[in-house]
């Protein structure tokens, strides 16, 4: 067993009920690999931002357990020589499917896990999410329940419809599950194509413009939940220029859209305090090794192009930290 506080980590308790307080949200960027992990301290030591290292199932398979539990506290060490004399780092399971895969990444020094059980029956939820508290609870982990479904997503039944979060079922799962935080449903999706064109207008320009996220979902929840952490999945805003140039280089992302980002900046001023984002990093990594490649096809040197593939993510990271999460020297 190895102790999140023995690697230099922090929980999501004080982070979040300062992010709420302050009316921004904690950037949760996922990672699988190194060149993505340097991008995001480097972000968030440059520009004090508390941050969480989220990692999914099939990332902590990709990378494994024992590597990640030491990238992570290579990250601590890493982030305090970037200047950050206290570095507000979150470890994170994102997306646990099981009460084993939680009590493990907690044994492997994970400081916050998620256990999703938004597709199980409402009963299944609570009790498969309490046991998990109940275990995480004991050594100070904090944990990210989830109520609604997500349209499209692997985690959930591959729906092509949002099942929105109910505001009347919260305070009952709240209360009984006793989670530290709540990711709901109003609207966004994982991937990069989160809405259908039939679903949207286009603007003066031609552009796909997707239906608004659903508000009102977040402020009932809010109204019955007052102060409670939020968390929002699926709020990667698939920039266009990224996608243009993986497109221009060989690749193939018909209408990719994503979250426009003044809904996340209206957001991260509520109590959603944790804004996921994992494919608008994919999509920055893969332009700039695609734009590399093509400009430079006698090159094999990796370093070539996951250096600038590096330096594009964290551009994208301090984006979101300073231009739409708003956490930018919250964690001075
Ligand atoms: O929710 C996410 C990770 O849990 C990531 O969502 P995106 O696919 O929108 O980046
Ligand atoms: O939930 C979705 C995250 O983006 C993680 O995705 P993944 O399961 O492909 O690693
Ligand atoms: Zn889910
Ligand atoms: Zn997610």
């Amino acid at each position: 067993m190895v102790s999140y506080k023995d690697l230099g980590l922090v929980n999501t308790r004080e982070m979040f009920a300062k992010a709420i307080k302050g009316g921004y949200a904690v950037p949760a960027f996922n990672f699988n690999n190194m060149e993505q992990l340097q991008a995001i301290i480097k972000a968030a030591a440059e520009d004090k931002s508390p941050v969480i290292l989220q990692v999914s199932k099939g990332a902590r398979n990709y990378a494994n357990p024992i590597l990640l539990r030491y990238m992570a506290q290579g990250a601590v060490e890493y982030a305090k020589t970037l200047g950050w004399e206290h570095p507000q780092i979150v470890l994170h399971l994102d997306h646990g499917d099981s009460f084993e895969l939680c009590k493990d990444c907690i044994e492997h020094g994970f400081s916050s896990v998620m256990i999703d059980g938004s597709h199980l029956p409402y009963e299944e939820n609570v009790a498969l999410t309490k046991k998990v508290v109940d275990y995480a609870h004991q050594y100070d982990v904090t944990v990210e329940g989830e109520l609604g479904v997500l349209a499209g997503v692997e985690d959930e039944v591959s729906s092509d419809h949002h099942t929105y979060t109910d505001p009347e079922e919260v305070i009952d799962f709240a209360t009984r599950t006793g989670c530290d935080s709540l990711a709901i449903s109003i609207g966004t999706s994982h991937g990069a194509y989160k809405f259908k064109p039939e679903q949207c207008t286009r603007n003066a320009d031609g552009k796909l413009v997707p239906p608004p996220l659903a508000f009102d979902v977040l402020d009932a929840v809010m109204e019955k939940l007052p102060g409670f952490p939020i968390v929002l999945h699926g709020s990667s805003s698939v920039p266009q220029d990224e996608v243009d140039t993986i497109n221009k280089y060989g690749g193939k992302l018909p209408d990719a859209i994503g979250i426009p980002e003044e809904e996340l900046r209206k957001a991260s001023k509520s109590a959603v305090c944790k804004i996921n984002i994992d494919s608008d990093s994919r999509l920055a990594m893969t332009a700039a090794v695609r734009k590399t490649l093509f400009e430079h096809p006698e090159e094999f040197d990796p370093r070539k192009y996951l250096g600038p593939a590096r330096d594009n993510m964290e551009k994208l990271y301090k984006h979101k930290i300073e231009a739409v999460l708003g956490s930018k020297d919250k964690a001075l």
